[in-house]
């Protein structure tokens, strides 16, 4: 019950952020809701002796702290509610050092808003002002000496030095805490972002690894209303090994990653997805109008890499071919991403059989046209 009090039903969790300006917003409304409750009541039956302003002081209290519990719990924008929030933190804390300037005790109560304040507000700088303007009112509270508690002047001084002491104090510990917590946040939040892009994407080439191919592929096959087709094309550049043999393994990346960028140059919609799947094994999921289209792009892909140029120390240049695997089909639900990289997969392999250099699709084994290189 307790928990269900402070996150609002549910609303947030200990993980969240907000879950700190939320449990505060929930302690305090429902603390401020119980204490003027408790005034209401000893001021309706006389026991301070009769006071309008406290009255309403007291109903005032109580419509705030109620309407900020039942907004949290009705999912009110957390953002709105703190500062509303800090608004009436700030309106009653002064109320009640006006209303009861005649007891010490209600005119320390407000040296209690910095925490709050800060927490609330969640800026270092609106809470510094906040309070400053705090300790404003209630040196004016001292000085105009409404409940005449201050006898003379040296006691004025006292609870003025008293107020600017314990308030900057604390409002400096708060900024302190607020900032190492903001910059603590930003630092996690950026961490989890590049721990998200490095579990998503290929460190050598920044394509999207295969873990994102499985998400890619559910997805895709999730789609509806879409009459274009489906297709993956999977690639392999031929005799790899031999090309490190050659040239090392450093120029071995670098074709790599040139690779990368010729693929991305010639599937550059916004709906093409480009992976890397393996040491030297491409993938792309791209959306063609009808098979020739994608017929078109599996052709235009090989061209695009037996054109690429491969510096070959002290030597002519030379070029490198790729064998690739295509599969096309309807749009709509469809096989798990295993099966479509499976059959690509084997589509591919008749391709290396068959003489490399070339595309075979899947299931119909359909030759490309242009033969080996
Ligand atoms: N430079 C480099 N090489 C890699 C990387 N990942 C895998 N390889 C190499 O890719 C080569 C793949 O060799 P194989 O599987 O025999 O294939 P292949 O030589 O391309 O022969 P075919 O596929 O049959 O044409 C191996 O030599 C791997 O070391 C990488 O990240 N960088």
């Amino acid at each position: 019950m307790w928990k269900d009090f402070i996150t609002s039903g549910g609303r947030s969790t200990l993980e969240d952020p907000d879950f700190l300006r939320l449990s505060i917003m929930n302690v305090m409304a429902g603390a401020g809701c119980v204490a003027f409750l408790l005034f209401l009541v000893l001021d309706s039956t006389g026991s301070f002796g009769w006071s309008t302003l406290r009255i309403a002081t007291d109903l005032l209290g109580i419509a705030l702290t109620l309407g900020v519990i039942v907004g949290l719990r009705a999912g009110a924008p957390l953002g709105v509610m703190a500062k509303l929030s800090h608004l009436a933190l700030f309106v009653l804390l002064l109320l009640l050092a006006v209303a009861r300037g005649e007891s010490v005790l209600a005119v320390t109560i407000p040296l209690i808003y910095p925490a709050p304040a800060y927490l609330l507000l969640d800026s270092v700088y609106r809470a510094s002002i906040g309070t400053a303007l705090m300790v404003l009112c209630l040196y004016a509270v001292i000085l105009t000496n409404t409940g005449g508690f201050f006898e003379d002047m040296v006691a004025v001084l006292d609870g003025a030095l008293s107020i600017t002491l314990a308030m900057a104090f604390q409002a400096a510990v708060m900024a302190l805490y607020l900032r190492s917590r903001q910059q603590s946040i930003a630092w996690l939040k950026s961490l989890k972002d590049t721990l998200a892009f490095q579990s998503a994407h290929d460190p050598l080439t920044g394509l999207q690894n295969r873990y994102t191919f499985d998400e890619v592929i559910s997805r895709e096959m999730r789609r509806r209303s879409d009459d274009r087709l489906f297709a993956f094309l999977m690639l392999d550049i031929d005799s790899f090994k031999a090309y490190n043999d050659t040239f090392g393994h450093p120029e071995g990346d670098e074709l790599l990653q040139r690779l990368a960028k010729a693929v991305q140059g010639l599937f550059n919609r916004a709906e093409d997805h480009v992976f890397r799947l393996g040491g030297e094994e491409f993938g792309i999921v791209f959306r063609p109008r009808d098979r020739s289209e994608a017929a078109l792009m599996a052709d235009r892909l090989l061209e695009v890499i037996e054109s690429m140029e491969v510096p070959s120390p002290g030597g002519p240049h030379r070029h490198i071919t790729a064998s690739a695997g295509l599969l096309c089909r309807a749009p709509g639900p469809g096989p798990d991403s295993e099966t479509i990289y499976r059959l690509a997969d084997q589509a591919m392999y008749r391709a290396k059989e068959t003489g490399r250099a070339r595309w075979v699709e899947a299931n119909d084994e359909k030759r490309k046209n242009d033969g080996t290189h």
